[in-house]
């Protein structure tokens, strides 16, 4: 069942004309960051309930995809992270395919596992990593 709700243009330039160019044109066009595959994530806004849209790394394996709230390494978590922890049921469309997910954080063994997925999508994680004292949340989506 979508999410429905007032889509809210994210303050994010960047990120918000990446991502309406990516849901525009059904994923053909705005799909990559510098050369690698971007997902675009819709998620409930924790405190206005409105439906918040966030470009981020594809990182997929067997059906289920990760989603890393590494905000370049800044010292706190990117605020989509807590619409996650509120609403953990979400939308991601790859491509043209979107389909909702439930939503988990992983950590120990898993997180590790899915890390090193991300990494070799988008090997800059590792380095935001050593920008922050905070570990990234590594959040893990399997369809619904
Ligand atoms: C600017 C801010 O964005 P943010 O949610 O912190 O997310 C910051 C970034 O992570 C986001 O811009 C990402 O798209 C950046 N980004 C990546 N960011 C990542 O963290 N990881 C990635 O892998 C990643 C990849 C990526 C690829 C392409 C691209 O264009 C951008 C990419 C924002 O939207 N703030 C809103 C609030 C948004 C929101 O969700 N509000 C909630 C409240 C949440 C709460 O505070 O409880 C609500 O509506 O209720 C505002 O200030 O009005």
């Amino acid at each position: 069942m979508p999410l429905t709700g007032e889509y809210e243009p994210s303050p994010s330039r960047w990120s918000r004309d990446q991502a309406e160019l990516f849901e525009r044109t059904g994923g053909a066009e705005g799909n990559t960051l510098r050369g690698k595959p971007i997902i675009l994530l819709t998620s409930l806004g924790a405190k206005t309930g409105k439906l918040r849209k966030t470009p981020l790394m594809r990182v997929e394996h067997n059906g289920e995809y990760a989603v890393v709230a590494s905000q370049g390494g800044a010292p706190t978590h990117p605020v989509w992270y807590h619409n996650l922890v509120a609403n953990p049921l979400v939308e991601l469309q790859d491509g043209p395919v979107r389909k909702d997910y439930t939503v988990r954080a992983v950590s120990g063994e898993e997180r590790a596992e899915w890390w090193k997925r991300a990494t070799a999508v988008w090997p800059d994680y590792d380095e935001y990593q050593t920008k922050t004292d905070r570990t990234i949340p590594v959040f893990v989506l399997t369809p619904v």
